[in-house]
């Protein structure tokens, strides 16, 4: 998923072995089971609105129902229901009961859903949560039965893999749908790894899959401070001065005069606030300071100079194991954008500034504003975040001190919860307008200048690293890892104004067939890149290619037979060279067990890179 992998946890041993058992983590916080929220119980309250329409029911309800639980204030165009408490009798009860299951079996799902409601919730069965959650499924509302199936599960005593199943496909419904109507040659899916997409149809190699861009962004610790860019499109704005570092100021005036008349054009519109953050054009500007940059921008909050300065100090953040590919700016920028939608949720609303805080509608509107980044997964170990302290601490000054309308916490979980989110879900990826590009451009207008080269070759220090950016993709970051991956990511102008990435078929799919990709350099070896699988995204790789490839010469690939005293190694696979056999016995049965697909696979791959 990335070009270098997150090292987040620095403990994983990299020689860890098949058959060891490899729940050395915890997940923290999953997207299978949700609670039952404010929100999603608006949305409830929504629906028996719309079926008590199209049934022309008018009669009032003598239950304890949903929307008495939503504020008065708020849901005053509601129609009210009554709030007496009613018990059904056992004979009541399962005459309605019956009554569901006939209305569902006509296939009158509105009045399925409706007589499900109208049992007080307490006296649901599992049965009437399932018939409910199928029933509002039915009638595409997802966040409805994403309720149900969640309190059908609840219901039930033992672990229901089918309606956890359940419950993922009503979120991948409500989530996906969009995606899934302009893309549709794929599907997604769920199975014990969580979300994964599949071919619906063939798919050629070399077909263009899909295109995404990201919900939140930022530009990678890493390439920060020696390739700027455009915090919002991606674009890169390598100036001179910035590309020849020092040597810019002992150059003379009418040599820095000929570098700018050829160095290709840009414009650098920086904050108005602050001078950490620098934008293409207004516009970028404009969009980044609605979305997120007012609340994290240090004329507002001053409170975010220690991050900026954390995030461009890069030896501190290597001493601090932050080393990896994703900035933690843009977990910061994923809480700005939580409170913004927040506040501009409570002012369409019309909710007045006394009650803001701490009110219902507040926690209704972050809960809903939350919900945006609430289907990205989120594994790893939840001690974690006792070794990085102080991030946790510059957080906490930056949402908890702030002069926000109302109070967002940045307690441990939340933050070791979001950590993990973007640390199993953050795709690198950049505009392809680079800093080499930039620079490319500038050697081609020089060209013809002899001179000018020749006194360059002096300064120049050879090609600029490029500006890499860590993002959060939703229909991207469903794509599982496999060391024998399917598909590739590239990077994108998917809009003239924004970057994003592309999804591009490497080898051919058939209809079923998942669509990979790989997480991890995968020149490394088998026992290297499971450990690292494990470490950055807390999953043990149980791919084709780690099934049926070899650690080394010592061991065997097949029965993991050790050879005596490592004196002596097993011969290798003479075609691709990565597995070993103690026996032809051995060797034999691996082949027809799987061997022969990664073989013929990395032996064509490794042909075709020999020949490029
Ligand atoms: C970017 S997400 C991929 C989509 C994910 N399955 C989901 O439900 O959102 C990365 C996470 O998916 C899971 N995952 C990805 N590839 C896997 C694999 N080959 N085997 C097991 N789990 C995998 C791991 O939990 C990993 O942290």
């Amino acid at each position: 998923m990335m070009e270098n992998e997150h090292d987040i946890n620095g403990t994983a041993s990299s020689d860890q072995k098949d058959g060891e058992d490899h729940d050395c983590t915890t997940t923290s916080t999953t997207t299978s089971i949700i609670n039952t929220s404010i929100h999603l119980l608006k949305e409830e309250a929504d629906l028996i609105n719309r079926i008590r329409d199209i049934l022309h029911l008018d009669e009032e309800i003598q239950q304890s129902s949903v929307t008495d639980r939503l504020s008065p204030q708020k849901h005053h165009n509601d129609r009210r229901f009554s709030i007496n408490n009613i018990t059904l009798s056992a004979a009541t009860l399962e005459f309605k009961i019956e009554r569901v299951k006939q209305k569902f079996a006509a296939g009158s799902m509105e009045e399925a859903f409706y007589e499900c409601w109208k049992i007080p919730s307490e006296q649901r069965t599992l049965e009437i949560w399932k018939l409910g959650a199928e029933s509002s499924k039915k009638l595409s509302c997802f966040a409805v039965a994403e309720r149900w199936f969640s309190e059908a599960i609840n219901a039930c005593r033992s672990h229901n893999t089918d309606l956890n199943i359940k419950l993922e496909q009503a979120r991948i419904a409500r989530f996906y749908s969009t995606y899934l109507l302009r893309y549709p040659m794929i599907d997604i899916r769920v199975d014990s790894r969580g979300k994964g997409i599949y071919a619906k149809r063939v798919i050629s190699t070399g077909e263009d899959i899909f295109t995404d861009i990201p919900i939140v962004h930022s530009q990678t610790v890493d390439t920060l401070t020696i390739s700027p860019a455009c915090a919002t499109c991606t674009t890169s704005l390598l100036t001179p001065s910035l590309y020849f570092e020092t040597s810019w100021l002992q150059m003379s005036d009418k040599l820095r005069k000929q570098i700018e008349d050829n160095w290709p054009k840009m414009t650098i519109v920086p904050c108005t606030g602050c001078h950490y953050e620098i934008y293409c054009s207004e516009e970028c500007r404009l969009k980044a300071w609605v979305s997120y940059h007012r609340i994290l921008c240090p004329s507002n909050n001053s409170a975010t100079v220690e991050l900026y300065q954390f995030c461009a100090n890069r030896q501190i953040i290597v001493r601090e194991t932050w080393n990896s590919i994703f900035s933690p700016m843009i977990i910061a920028k994923l809480w700005a954008m939580i409170i913004i939608d927040t506040v501009d949720h409570l002012v369409n609303d019309n909710t007045s500034s006394s009650s803001i805080i701490n009110s219902i509608e507040t926690s209704t509107a972050i809960e809903r504003a939350k919900e945006k980044f609430s289907d990205f997964i989120s594994t790893g170990d939840e001690t974690y975040v006792y070794t990085i302290p102080r991030m946790l601490r510059i957080m906490q000054n930056i949402f908890d001190h702030s002069s926000l309308p109302f109070r967002y916490e940045v307690d441990e979980k939340e933050f070791t919860y979001r950590f993990y989110q973007i640390a199993c879900n953050a795709q690198s990826f950049s505009s392809p307008t680079y800093a080499a590009m930039i620079y490319s451009h500038f050697l081609f207008n020089i060209r013809n200048d002899r001179n000018l080269c020749q006194i360059l070759q002096k300064y120049s220090h050879g090609e600029p690293r490029d500006q890499v950016f860590g993002g959060l993709f939703l229909l991207q970051s469903c794509l599982n890892h496999s060391c024998d991956n399917s598909v590739e990511i590239m990077d994108c102008q998917v809009t003239p104004e924004q970057a994003g990435i592309k999804v591009r078929c490497k080898h051919q799919l058939k209809p079923g067939d998942e669509l990979t990709i790989n997480y991890v350099d995968l020149g490394l070896g088998r026992r290297a890149r499971r450990a690292m699988l494990k470490r950055a995204y807390n999953f043990w790789c149980e791919c084709i290619r780690c099934r049926f490839e070899g650690d080394d010469c010592n061991s065997c690939t097949e029965c993991r037979k050790y050879s005596e005293n490592n004196r002596k190694s097993f011969p290798a696979c003479s075609r691709c060279r990565a597995a070993w056999y103690c026996s032809a016995d051995c060797q034999k049965r691996a082949w027809k067990r799987g061997h022969k697909i990664i073989c013929r696979d990395w032996t064509k791959e490794r042909s075709s890179s020999s020949a490029n």
